[in-house]
C-alpha cells in the first residue's frame, strides 16, 4: 500500500476537436490524460472527446453486418444477458479497432499501473502488444473487442467483462450512433458497490463518437486504512426507439 498519485503524460495535454488527425499517424485525437486520470480515479468512468469521426462510425456499424470480420455472435436473450446482440471481431483487429487497442493502452497502462501499486496488485507492461503476450501466456488467446446491436427494447445487465485471471482494469465503450436522433434511451449505466456501503448508481450519455472509459472490475478507493477495492459493473438501459451501436474496447484477450 502506498500513496502514489497519478504521473502527469507529458505531450498529452490538449483535447483536440473531433475528427482532427493525430499528430503522428496514429487514430486518436491527443487527449487531457491527466484530466481523464483525475476523473477515473474519483468516478471510475470518464468520457473523452469524439475520438472517431461520423464516417468512422458509419464504417463500424456496418462492419455489424460483415460475418467474416467476426469470431462468435452473441444473442444476449439467450444467456439472459439483456436484450439484443454482440460480435467479437476474429484476427486481424480491422481498423480503427486495432490501432485504437494499441494507441489506448499506454496511457490507460499507466493509470492502471497507479491503481495497481495503491491495492499492492501486479503491475501491467507498458505496450499492448506485451499484455496480448501475457495473456496468451495465460490461455487466454481470443480477441475481445466487439461490435454491440442494440433495437427497441434493447438493453444490457449490469456485467464485468471479466475472461480469465487476466483483467486488465480499464476498458472503453465508444457509442457509434447519434442520440435523440438515431435512437432515444440506452443510456449508458453504471453501480459502484463501495464495501460496507449502499451502490452508487452513475448514468453517462455520450455523443457520437466519444469515448467512455470505465472501471472493468474493480478501482482503489482511498479509506481510512488506505486503499480500498470499489467494484464496478456495467450495463445499457433500454432503447426505447432507433438503433444503437457500440464498439467496446477490452484490452485483455479471452480464454
Ligand atoms: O452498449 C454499451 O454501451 C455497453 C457495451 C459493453 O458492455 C462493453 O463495451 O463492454
Ligand atoms: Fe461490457
Amino acid at each position: 500500500m502506498n500513496s502514489y498519485d497519478t504521473p502527469p503524460l507529458p505531450g498529452l495535454a490538449e483535447p483536440a476537436p473531433a475528427g482532427r488527425p493525430a499528430p503522428d499517424g496514429g487514430v486518436l485525437p491527443p487527449l487531457d490524460w491527466t484530466a481523464l486520470a483525475a476523473e477515473l480515479d474519483a468516478e471510475g468512468v470518464a468520457l473523452t472527446p469524439p475520438l472517431l469521426d461520423a464516417d468512422q462510425c458509419a464504417r463500424l456499424r456496418e462492419m455489424y453486418d460483415e460475418p467474416a470480420l467476426f469470431r462468435s455472435t452473441v444473442t444476449m436473450a439467450r444467456h439472459r444477458f439483456g436484450e439484443g446482440s454482440y460480435r467479437y471481431f476474429a484476427h486481424p483487429l480491422p481498423e480503427p479497432v486495432a490501432a485504437l487497442r494499441r494507441e489506448l493502452y499506454p496511457p490507460l497502462a499507466r493509470i492502471a499501473n497507479t491503481w495497481a501499486a495503491r491495492l499492492g496488485e501486479p503491475e501491467f507492461p507498458d505496450r499492448h502488444e506485451d499484455l496480448v503476450a501475457a495473456c496468451a501466456a495465460a490461455g487466454q488467446h481470443r480477441p475481445t473487442p466487439l461490435l454491440l446491436r442494440y433495437g427497441p427494447g434493447g438493453y444490457n445487465c449490469l456485467h464485468q467483462d471479466v475472461y480469465g485471471d487476466l483483467t486488465f482494469p480499464l476498458q472503453v465503450a465508444v457509442l457509434l450512433d447519434r442520440p435523440d436522433e438515431d435512437f432515444t434511451g440506452g443510456e449508458s449505466v453504471f453501480v459502484e458497490q463501495r464495501p460496507r456501503a449502499q451502490s452508487r448508481p452513475l448514468v453517462r450519455r455520450p455523443v457520437q463518437g466519444q469515448g467512455l472509459i470505465f472501471t472493468v472490475h474493480h478501482r482503489p478507493v482511498r479509506s481510512a486504512r488506505g486503499w480500498s477495492r470499489v467494484q464496478l459493473r456495467h450495463g445499457v438501459s433500454a432503447v426505447h426507439s432507433g438503433r444503437r451501436h457500440v464498439l467496446g474496447v477490452i484490452f485483455h484477450d479471452a480464454r
